[in-house]
C-alpha cells in the first residue's frame, strides 16, 4: 500500500467542528458526559469516512414489496484501542461497524525522573487478526509512541490487510512518528495541532483526555 496522505477532518467545514471545539473547550469539557459524547460522535463520523474504503460485495434485500439491491461491506474491521482514555472514541467506531469484533489493549507511559517516558505495553486482548484490516483509534496521538509500539507488537503477531490509525487530535510530530515507522498504515484525525509541551501533551489539545473522560488518576 502506498504512504498516503492523513485524512484531517476538519478541512472541510461541518458540524464535526462544533463537537471538537466543544472538546477542547476548558469549560464545557468539565461535563464529563459530554466530553465522551463528543468523543464517540466523532468516532462515529471517522468510522464513517473509513466505510467508504473498505470493499462491498452486491447483495439483494428483501422488502415487504420487493427485492432492493445493495453493495454491502464486504468485510468486517476490528476496531482497536489503548485504555482508558481511547474508550469513548472507540464507542463511536463500534456504533457504526456495530458487526465488527474489538480488541483491546492496556499500555501506559512510564515517566522517569528526568521527565523522558517509555510506553509499557501490559496486555492485548484481541481476536484473532490474521487477514484482518485493524482499526486502531485512540483519542491523541501525541507523540506517537504508544501507537506505534502496540501497532508493531500487532503486526509480530499477526498478518493484518490493513491498518488504519485514528485519533481525535494529532500533532504533527505523532503523524510524523507513524508514518516513519508505519508507512502502510493509513491515518485518519479530526484535526492536526503543531505543538506539543515539554511533558508531550499536545498543544492546543485538549488536556488530559483519560482524566477528562474518566477522573483524574493518581
Ligand atoms: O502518542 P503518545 O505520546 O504515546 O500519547 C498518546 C496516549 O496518551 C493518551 O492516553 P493517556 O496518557 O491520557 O492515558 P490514560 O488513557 O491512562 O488516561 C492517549 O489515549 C494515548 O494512549
Ligand atoms: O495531549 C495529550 C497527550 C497525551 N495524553 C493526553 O491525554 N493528552
Amino acid at each position: 500500500m502506498p504512504l498516503t496522505q492523513p485524512f484531517i477532518l476538519n478541512k472541510t467545514n461541518s458540524i464535526a467542528n462544533q463537537f471538537l471545539a466543544e472538546l477542547r473547550d476548558v469549560t464545557i469539557q468539565q461535563d464529563k458526559y459530554r466530553f465522551r459524547k463528543n468523543q464517540e460522535r466523532l468516532g462515529e463520523i471517522l468510522a464513517y469516512e473509513i466505510s467508504k474504503i473498505l470493499n462491498y460485495k452486491s447483495a439483494d434485500v428483501q422488502t415487504p414489496l420487493g427485492t432492493a439491491n445493495i453493495n454491502l461491506a464486504a468485510e468486517q474491521p476490528v476496531v482497536a484501542t489503548i485504555l482508558r482514555a481511547g474508550l469513548p472514541f472507540h464507542q463511536g467506531f463500534i456504533n457504526f461497524f456495530d458487526r465488527a469484533d474489538s480488541a483491546f489493549i492496556t499500555a501506559c507511559r512510564k515517566t522517569k525522573k528526568s521527565g523522558a517516558f517509555t510506553i509499557q505495553i501490559d496486555q492485548i486482548s484481541a481476536p484473532n487478526l490474521d487477514g484482518k484490516t485493524l482499526i486502531m483509534c485512540d483519542t491523541m496521538l501525541a507523540t506517537g509512541q504508544s501507537t506505534v509500539l502496540v501497532c508493531k507488537e500487532i503486526i509480530a503477531q499477526y498478518q493484518l490487510k490493513a491498518l488504519h490509525i485514528a485519533a481525535v487530535i494529532a500533532s504533527n510530530e505523532g503523524i510524523a512518528h507513524v508514518r516513519a515507522n508505519l508507512p502502510n498504515a493509513k491515518i485518519w484525525t479530526c484535526a492536526v495541532d503543531d505543538e506539543m509541551t515539554s511533558k508531550a501533551y499536545i498543544v492546543p489539545g485538549l488536556g488530559d483526555a483519560g482524566d477528562l473522560a474518566f477522573g483524574e488518576k493518581v
